[in-house]
Protein backbone atom coordinates (compact mmCIF):
# COMPACT_ATOMS: atom_id res chain seq x y z
CA UNK A 1 0.00 0.00 0.00
CA UNK A 2 1.53 3.54 -0.61
CA UNK A 3 2.39 5.52 2.32
CA UNK A 4 -0.27 8.21 1.38
CA UNK A 5 -2.99 6.02 0.68
CA UNK A 6 -1.86 4.41 3.86
CA UNK A 7 -2.02 7.43 5.84
CA UNK A 8 -5.62 8.51 4.69
CA UNK A 9 -6.54 5.27 6.28
CA UNK A 10 -4.76 5.37 9.40
CA UNK A 11 -6.48 9.22 9.52
CA UNK A 12 -9.87 7.63 9.14
CA UNK A 13 -9.32 4.74 11.39
CA UNK A 14 -9.61 2.58 8.62
CA UNK A 15 -6.20 1.15 8.26
CA UNK A 16 -6.53 -2.61 9.10
CA UNK A 17 -3.10 -3.32 9.73
CA UNK A 18 -4.03 -3.14 13.66
CA UNK A 19 -5.58 -6.78 13.25
CA UNK A 20 -6.46 -6.32 17.25
CA UNK A 21 -8.76 -3.19 16.51
CA UNK A 22 -10.62 -4.73 13.56
CA UNK A 23 -11.23 -7.58 15.15
CA UNK A 24 -13.20 -6.12 17.85
CA UNK A 25 -16.44 -4.86 17.11
CA UNK A 26 -15.03 -1.22 18.21
CA UNK A 27 -12.25 0.41 17.29
CA UNK A 28 -10.71 3.20 19.50
CA UNK A 29 -9.18 5.09 16.41
CA UNK A 30 -11.80 4.25 14.49
CA UNK A 31 -13.48 8.43 14.48
CA UNK A 32 -10.72 10.06 15.90
CA UNK A 33 -11.18 11.90 12.93
CA UNK A 34 -14.37 13.05 13.82
CA UNK A 35 -14.66 15.57 16.32
CA UNK A 36 -18.27 15.21 17.18
CA UNK A 37 -18.38 11.30 18.12
CA UNK A 38 -17.45 10.27 20.78
CA UNK A 39 -13.28 8.88 21.55
CA UNK A 40 -14.08 5.51 22.44
CA UNK A 41 -14.35 4.37 18.70
CA UNK A 42 -18.40 3.53 19.58
CA UNK A 43 -20.90 4.48 16.51
CA UNK A 44 -22.46 7.47 17.32
CA UNK A 45 -26.51 6.55 18.65
CA UNK A 46 -28.62 8.18 16.14
CA UNK A 47 -26.61 8.48 13.41
CA UNK A 48 -28.70 8.00 10.54
CA UNK A 49 -28.70 5.60 7.96
CA UNK A 50 -29.05 7.04 4.68
CA UNK A 51 -29.70 4.90 1.60
CA UNK A 52 -27.72 5.92 -1.95
CA UNK A 53 -31.09 6.29 -3.34
CA UNK A 54 -31.34 9.19 -0.66
CA UNK A 55 -28.26 10.79 -1.40
CA UNK A 56 -28.88 11.04 -4.65
CA UNK A 57 -32.26 13.34 -4.33
CA UNK A 58 -29.60 16.29 -2.84
CA UNK A 59 -27.59 16.75 -5.77
CA UNK A 60 -27.55 20.74 -6.04
CA UNK A 61 -26.47 24.17 -5.11
CA UNK A 62 -29.17 24.54 -2.82
CA UNK A 63 -29.24 20.90 -1.32
CA UNK A 64 -26.11 19.44 -1.67
CA UNK A 65 -24.61 15.91 -0.37
CA UNK A 66 -22.23 13.83 -0.81
CA UNK A 67 -20.77 9.84 0.37
CA UNK A 68 -17.26 9.65 1.33
CA UNK A 69 -15.92 6.57 2.68
CA UNK A 70 -19.70 5.40 3.17
CA UNK A 71 -20.57 8.50 5.50
CA UNK A 72 -23.08 11.12 3.98
CA UNK A 73 -22.25 14.76 4.16
CA UNK A 74 -24.41 17.68 3.78
CA UNK A 75 -21.89 20.15 2.17
CA UNK A 76 -24.27 22.62 1.08
CA UNK A 77 -23.65 25.29 3.05
CA UNK A 78 -19.72 24.36 2.88
CA UNK A 79 -19.58 24.83 -0.55
CA UNK A 80 -18.83 28.20 -1.54
CA UNK A 81 -16.09 27.90 1.13
CA UNK A 82 -14.40 24.63 -0.13
CA UNK A 83 -10.81 25.85 -0.92
CA UNK A 84 -10.83 23.58 -3.78
CA UNK A 85 -13.97 25.36 -5.20
CA UNK A 86 -17.51 24.68 -5.51
CA UNK A 87 -17.84 22.99 -8.82
CA UNK A 88 -15.71 20.04 -8.39
CA UNK A 89 -18.28 18.75 -5.39
CA UNK A 90 -20.86 19.23 -7.40
CA UNK A 91 -19.37 16.83 -9.69
CA UNK A 92 -20.19 14.71 -7.15
CA UNK A 93 -23.15 15.76 -5.79
CA UNK A 94 -25.94 13.05 -4.72
CA UNK A 95 -22.71 10.34 -5.32
CA UNK A 96 -19.98 8.91 -3.69
CA UNK A 97 -16.98 11.18 -4.20
CA UNK A 98 -14.68 9.08 -1.88
CA UNK A 99 -11.92 8.36 -5.06
CA UNK A 100 -12.31 12.13 -5.97
CA UNK A 101 -11.78 13.08 -2.33
CA UNK A 102 -8.95 10.54 -1.43
CA UNK A 103 -6.93 11.24 -4.82
CA UNK A 104 -6.99 14.95 -4.18
CA UNK A 105 -4.69 14.39 -1.13
CA UNK A 106 -6.88 16.53 1.53
CA UNK A 107 -4.74 17.68 4.92
CA UNK A 108 -5.69 15.75 8.25
CA UNK A 109 -7.03 19.42 9.14
CA UNK A 110 -9.41 19.01 5.99
CA UNK A 111 -10.63 15.60 7.01
CA UNK A 112 -11.12 16.48 10.38
CA UNK A 113 -13.12 19.41 9.52
CA UNK A 114 -15.26 17.04 7.53
CA UNK A 115 -16.92 16.18 10.80
CA UNK A 116 -18.92 19.79 10.77
CA UNK A 117 -20.54 18.26 8.20
CA UNK A 118 -21.24 14.73 8.66
CA UNK A 119 -25.42 13.83 9.19
CA UNK A 120 -25.48 9.70 8.07
CA UNK A 121 -23.77 6.71 7.24
CA UNK A 122 -24.79 4.53 4.69
CA UNK A 123 -27.00 1.49 5.03
CA UNK A 124 -24.43 -1.81 5.97
CA UNK A 125 -25.49 -3.40 2.84
CA UNK A 126 -24.27 -0.69 0.32
CA UNK A 127 -21.28 0.13 2.66
CA UNK A 128 -17.86 -0.32 0.89
CA UNK A 129 -15.37 0.20 3.94
CA UNK A 130 -17.20 -0.32 6.80
CA UNK A 131 -19.37 -3.07 7.84
CA UNK A 132 -22.06 -2.82 10.45
CA UNK A 133 -19.82 -3.83 13.22
CA UNK A 134 -17.27 -0.53 12.31
CA UNK A 135 -15.29 -3.07 11.06
CA UNK A 136 -13.19 -2.91 8.13
CA UNK A 137 -13.54 -4.97 5.15
CA UNK A 138 -11.40 -7.17 3.69
CA UNK A 139 -12.57 -6.46 0.48
CA UNK A 140 -11.90 -3.22 -1.10
CA UNK A 141 -8.84 -2.30 1.07
CA UNK A 142 -5.79 -2.42 -0.36
CA UNK A 143 -3.69 -4.38 2.04
C1 LIG B 1 -16.69 17.58 3.40
C2 LIG B 1 -15.89 17.35 2.38
C3 LIG B 1 -14.65 18.18 2.07
C4 LIG B 1 -13.92 18.98 2.89
C5 LIG B 1 -14.15 19.30 4.37
C6 LIG B 1 -12.82 19.51 2.09
C7 LIG B 1 -11.87 20.38 2.56
C8 LIG B 1 -10.80 20.85 1.83
C9 LIG B 1 -9.74 21.68 2.35
C10 LIG B 1 -9.65 22.18 3.80
C11 LIG B 1 -8.86 21.92 1.34
C12 LIG B 1 -7.55 22.73 1.42
C13 LIG B 1 -6.35 21.80 1.33
C14 LIG B 1 -6.28 20.83 2.48
O1 LIG B 1 -6.31 21.26 3.65
O2 LIG B 1 -6.20 19.61 2.22
C15 LIG B 1 -9.38 21.23 0.17
C16 LIG B 1 -8.76 21.24 -1.06
C17 LIG B 1 -9.23 20.56 -2.15
N1 LIG B 1 -10.34 19.76 -2.21
FE1 LIG B 1 -11.62 19.42 -0.71
N2 LIG B 1 -12.91 19.02 0.83
C18 LIG B 1 -14.01 18.20 0.76
C19 LIG B 1 -14.45 17.50 -0.31
C20 LIG B 1 -13.83 17.44 -1.52
C21 LIG B 1 -14.23 16.64 -2.63
C22 LIG B 1 -15.44 15.70 -2.61
C23 LIG B 1 -13.36 16.88 -3.64
C24 LIG B 1 -13.32 16.29 -5.00
C25 LIG B 1 -14.37 15.91 -5.65
C26 LIG B 1 -12.40 17.84 -3.18
C27 LIG B 1 -11.37 18.36 -3.92
C28 LIG B 1 -10.43 19.25 -3.47
C29 LIG B 1 -9.33 19.76 -4.28
C30 LIG B 1 -9.05 19.43 -5.75
C31 LIG B 1 -8.58 20.57 -3.44
C32 LIG B 1 -7.26 21.24 -3.80
C33 LIG B 1 -7.38 22.68 -4.01
C34 LIG B 1 -6.02 23.24 -4.36
O3 LIG B 1 -5.03 22.91 -3.67
O4 LIG B 1 -5.94 23.98 -5.31
N3 LIG B 1 -12.72 18.15 -1.88
N4 LIG B 1 -10.55 20.60 0.49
Amino acid sequence: MSSAFSSILQTLGLNSTSKKSASTTTSPALHKSFPQEPSNGVLPRGLTEIPLAVVAQHDDFSDCWIVIYDRVYDVTQFLRDHPGGEDIIMEHAGRDATLAFHSTGHSRSAIEQMGEYLIGELPAKERIFRNGSAKVLSIGVPQ
